[in-house]
């Protein structure tokens, strides 16, 4: 089987200047997850590689560069799945650690459980021996001034909710294993304690190796109505390719209850798709050493990966 990595940095509206940063995040992500799999590596250790590197990034809504909740702090979700034996694990709420994926995998190996959520996520994380990081560091100038533009009386918060950035990836490895990981600071000013669609299995994400693997982004309360990566999966399994899935799955998500957002999947034959009803995504796929990538519906730049691994230390994207 020829290994495939997809990875998204978030779907909704991506503002100018973070463009670059946002192309060059998901590329490096990709590159990171891909080289997991080229080294004969499990499909879910590349999708919680590919997820540390964005959490790691402050362009994207996971890790540092979370957006915060109304009291101002980051409260993160992560989920990670892995389609051999449906095992998977998450976590919820949780404060003060730089890589919620990480921690999210720990729930999957180590608990009988599948998903810790805020102190209880705090405590498995302490005795896991998980460095505690200052909440400060995960907070970038961007989401604090996003933050108390949301508290001015004359706000649109629907405006700023656009600018999401959740981060994701599903992978198939050299032996057909398929597997998902997604990570998020959540939305803008919600409320504490506010449990989003990524911390929850079938619809931030979900992998199955009889069908494929599922990651998505966008209105977290719409998606979990429909639970979207559950839904995918269900009409890959009746017969329709990823990209028709995707899309016939965001269109119900779209007229059913109105919400908008972005997916990627890849199936069991390894075809995959990267498809949004936002305006945007940023997204990117490594496959038989060609790495594509884009933002706008349409837009697919494609390079090899050694040509993408010579820019990357250079610098450069386009
Ligand atoms: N940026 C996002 O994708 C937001 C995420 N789905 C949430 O609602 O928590």
């Amino acid at each position: 089987m020829k290994p495939v990595i997809v990875v998204h940095g978030g779907a909704g509206r991506i503002f100018k200047e973070r463009e670059e940063g946002c192309r060059a995040g998901v590329v490096r992500a990709a590159l990171r997850g891909y080289r997991v799999l080229r080294q004969g590596g499990a499909a879910v250790d590349a999708v919680e590689e590919a997820v540390r590197s964005m959490e790691d990034d402050p362009h994207f809504n996971a890790g540092c560069g979370s957006v915060l909740n109304e009291k101002g702090e980051v409260e993160m979700d992560a989920i990670i799945m892995d389609g051999k034996n449906l095992d998977s694990g998450a976590v919820s709420a949780v404060k003060c650690i730089a890589n919620p994926v990480k921690l999210a995998r720990l729930v999957m190996e180590k608990t009988k459980h599948m998903l810790l959520t805020d102190h209880g996520a705090h405590l498995f994380a302490q005795t896991m021996g998980i460095p505690e990081v200052p909440g400060e560091k995960l907070i970038t100038e961007r989401s604090r001034e996003r933050w108390k533009k949301n508290l001015e009386p004359d706000s649109n918060p629907e405006e700023f909710q656009k600018d999401l950035g959740t981060v994701g990836a599903v992978a198939i490895d050299s032996e057909g294993n398929v597997a998902c990981a997604t990570s998020t600071g959540g939305l803008s000013n919600k409320l504490i304690g506010r449990v989003g669609d990524t911390a929850c299995i079938g619809s931030g994400g979900y992998a199955d190796n009889h069908s494929g693997a599922a990651s998505t982004t966008g209105h977290g309360e719409s998606i979990m109505k429909v639970v979207l990566a559950r839904l995918i999966l269900y009409h890959m399994e009746q017969g329709m390719s990823p990209e028709i899935a995707a899309d016939t799955a965001l269109d119900y998500m779209k007229t059913r209850v109105g919400g908008l957002g972005g997916v990627i999947v890849v199936n069991k034959a390894g075809e995959w798709a990267a498809r949004f009803s936002t305006k945007q995504m940023s997204w990117a796929t490594v496959e038989d050493d060609n790495l594509h990538y884009g933002i706008y519906a349409g837009e697919k730049h494609t390079k090899s990966v050694d040509e993408a691994l010579a820019s990357e230390r250079e610098g450069l994207l386009e």
